[in-house]
């Protein structure tokens, strides 16, 4: 049974490379050695090494074909093979409908390769199938009844060129599904608005909740009239008049509504000057006040912007703040407005601006947020908490401007960019090595530890905290940036894994803790960060928990020979800090501390390996 097994591993191997390629670079695979006991690269057996469980050769450049026929035919490796990934080749297909023989399958990951024509029939034969990822390649035609696999849990097919109706999944099921950038057509069964609209995305004629409306079916105007929808005499049926007395009241509604809300819009602006003048006489004790005579109405792109949405500017000018110790000349808001700005960013809370005023000396990152509701005072005695806090890498607010609908934060522009850019920018593959990536986490957790101290009963956390918001200084320290922009209670509730039915004292800071646990993920896979991290930490954990580890790092730092050790310490310490339950998450002092021995064994390592 042994020998059948190895057989057929090889020949599923020998195709898979198209008989040259990475086979042949890939030591330990003959018929000499044992998949289990040697350690076969890319095989994974049980834990007493008696039989293959996993076939896991991603991103290893094979142009050959995936032959199902080849793999699934001895009898105690289908019995006991439940994962086989094979992302990120260029593999074609080959006897596919032979795929229902692994009839152990859990996990089928052939993403991002050449597999074209239909999906085998027998795939919903696949009884144990949980994942199938087979998006980015050029499968055709249409779906079988996966709707038939109630253990599936997962499906990615975007980007192929697949058509025909969606099968009826139950969606309660799934934690990810996308089948956008293909050919489907029809109604999206019910239950898929659970997933975005980027899940559907580019399939010119699919249709329902959550992409617009499906069309009435001609055909059901062409049938006969029931009785009761008899044509009037004028050709009108009681149905259409009812149908047109029903539009004319939305109408009517609609005009009543808008009335309603320009009335409003006009008695804000009123309250909005009133809140304005208080705010300049809430400052005196602790700002300075601004230098403002603007009655300019010749403002830039920003200006005009909030003039949409306030009206006025006259009121703005009289309430920027600028800190006291902040190293900036005199900033006027009018030179501020009339400052050349670029937009760098619209993100979830609002826009940032790059500003070069004529009278700074550095550029200028102006952070405009709307929606934030707290009152003129509350604002003014946050900001000054806030200003008293400081640390050497948390990035101090220069000025600040608040009205009752939205709030400007004024920094000082950060040229080397943020950590997200480091990471996943186009200088990505500058070696941005182990060492620097643990330095940089000890460094976030110390200066967040210290804020999440000095500001705990003041209930002000970081409400935001993300790679984005990590920005390298002049001597490419990391420092963290928009603290305190966020306000539990109000838009972080629903970020950074923390929803609003766990809604506690620490909220915040439990939140700024599952931030800090997605930049270390961030950090040691290299991953990008969608939907708040929340994937990216679905993802680790349900690797973590398949044991495969070593899987989830960043190829990088594996080449690099950083040591397993340490980033599977550190790793330990990201999976806590984005645990489901929000008390379960260790606090920052905590972390920052184990942080650091990890950081401390491994400069005693490199001082170790300098050593003559
Ligand atoms: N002071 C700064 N200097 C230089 N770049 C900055 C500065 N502040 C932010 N950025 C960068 O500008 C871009 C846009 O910032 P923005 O804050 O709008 O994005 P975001 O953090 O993704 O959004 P949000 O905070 O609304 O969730 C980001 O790439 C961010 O790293």
């Amino acid at each position: 049974e042994e020998e059948e097994v190895k057989h057929s591993l090889l020949s599923f191997f020998t195709k898979l490379s198209n008989n040259n390629g990475p086979l042949d670079s890939i030591t330990g695979w003959n018929l000499t050695s044992d998949p289990c006991k040697d350690r076969w690269k890319g095989i994974i057996c049980d834990k007493r090494a008696l039989s293959v469980k996993k076939i896991f050769l991603d991103g290893l450049n094979f142009s050959g074909t995936f032959d199902a026929a080849t793999l699934c035919t001895a009898k105690s490796l289908v019995a006991s093979l439940t994962v086989v990934s094979l992302n990120d080749n260029n593999i074609r297909g080959e006897n596919l409908e032979e795929i229902e023989n692994c009839r152990q399958l859990e996990i089928l990951y052939i993403r991002g390769n050449q597999f074209s024509g239909s999906l085998p029939n027998s795939l919903p034969r696949l009884i144990n199938l949980k994942r199938l990822y087979i998006s980015n390649n050029n499968f055709s035609g249409s779906l079988p009844d996966l709707a038939r696999l109630s253990g599936l849990t997962e499906f990615l097919a975007q980007n192929n060129q697949l058509s025909g109706a969606i099968p009826n999944f139950d969606f309660a099921n799934f934690g990810v599904f996308n089948v956008s950038y293909n050919h489907f057509k029809g109604p999206i069964p019910r239950g898929g608005a659970r997933f975005p609209v980027s899940s559907y995305i580019n399939n010119p004629e699919l249709c329902g909740d959550p992409l617009p409306n499906c069309p009435i079916p001609l055909a059901a105007s062409a049938l006969p009239s029931a009785p009761g929808t008899q044509k009037s005499n004028g050709g009108i049926s009681r149905n259409q008049i009812l149908m047109f007395s029903g539009y004319f009241l939305l109408g009517l509604a609609l005009l009543i509504l808008i009335i309603l809300r320009l009335l409003r819009k006009r008695e804000k602006i009123k309250e909005e000057k009133i809140e304005a003048v208080n705010n300049v006489a809430a400052v005196d004790g602790g700002f300075k006040k601004p230098n403002f005579n603007s009655k300019d109405d010749k403002l830039d792109e920003i200006k005009s912007e909030i003039s949409d949405v306030s009206g006025e500017s006259g009121v703005f000018s009289s309430s920027l703040v600028v800190l006291p110790c902040s190293d900036v000349n005199e900033l006027r808001f009018e030179n501020l407005f009339k400052a050349p700005a670029e937009l760098l960013g619209r993100g979830r809370h609002g826009s940032l601006y790059k500003v070069i005023c004529e009278d700074q000396a550095m550029p200028l990152a102006v952070k405009r947020i709307q929606g934030w509701i707290m009152s003129g005072n509350d604002f003014m005695r946050r900001m000054q908490r806030l200003d008293q806090v400081k640390h050497p890498n948390v990035l101090p607010a220069i000025a600040f401007y608040c009205s009752r609908q939205e709030k400007l934060f004024v920094y000082e522009y950060q040229k080397n960019g943020s950590l997200s850019k480091l990471l996943h920018g186009t200088q990505r593959g500058k070696a941005f090595d182990w060492s620097s990536r643990l330095s940089i986490a000890a460094t976030i957790a110390e200066a967040l530890a210290f804020m999440h101290q000095q500001l705990h009963n003041d209930g002000i956390a970081h409400g935001n905290l993300k790679s984005s918001n990590i920005l390298l200084n002049k001597n490419m320290e990391p420092c963290i940036s928009e603290y305190g922009l966020m306000v539990v209670g109000n838009q972080s509730l629903s970020v950074n894994g923390f929803q609003a039915k766990e809604e506690t004292e620490d909220g915040g800071f439990k939140a700024d803790i599952y931030g800090f646990g997605v930049i270390l993920l961030e950090l040691l896979t290299g991953k990008m960060v969608q939907n708040n991290g929340m994937d990216l930490a679905r993802w680790v954990v349900s690797v973590v928990r398949e044991e495969w580890t070593v899987e989830v790092f960043d190829k990088a730092l594996i080449q690099e020979g950083a040591s397993e050790e340490r980033m599977v310490n550190l790793l330990q310490i990201a999976v806590k800090c984005v645990d489901r339950s929000p008390e379960a998450r260790p606090g920052m002092k905590q972390i920052a501390r184990m942080l650091n021995t990890i950081k401390g064994e491994e400069e005693e390592r490199s001082m170790d390996a300098s050593e003559p």
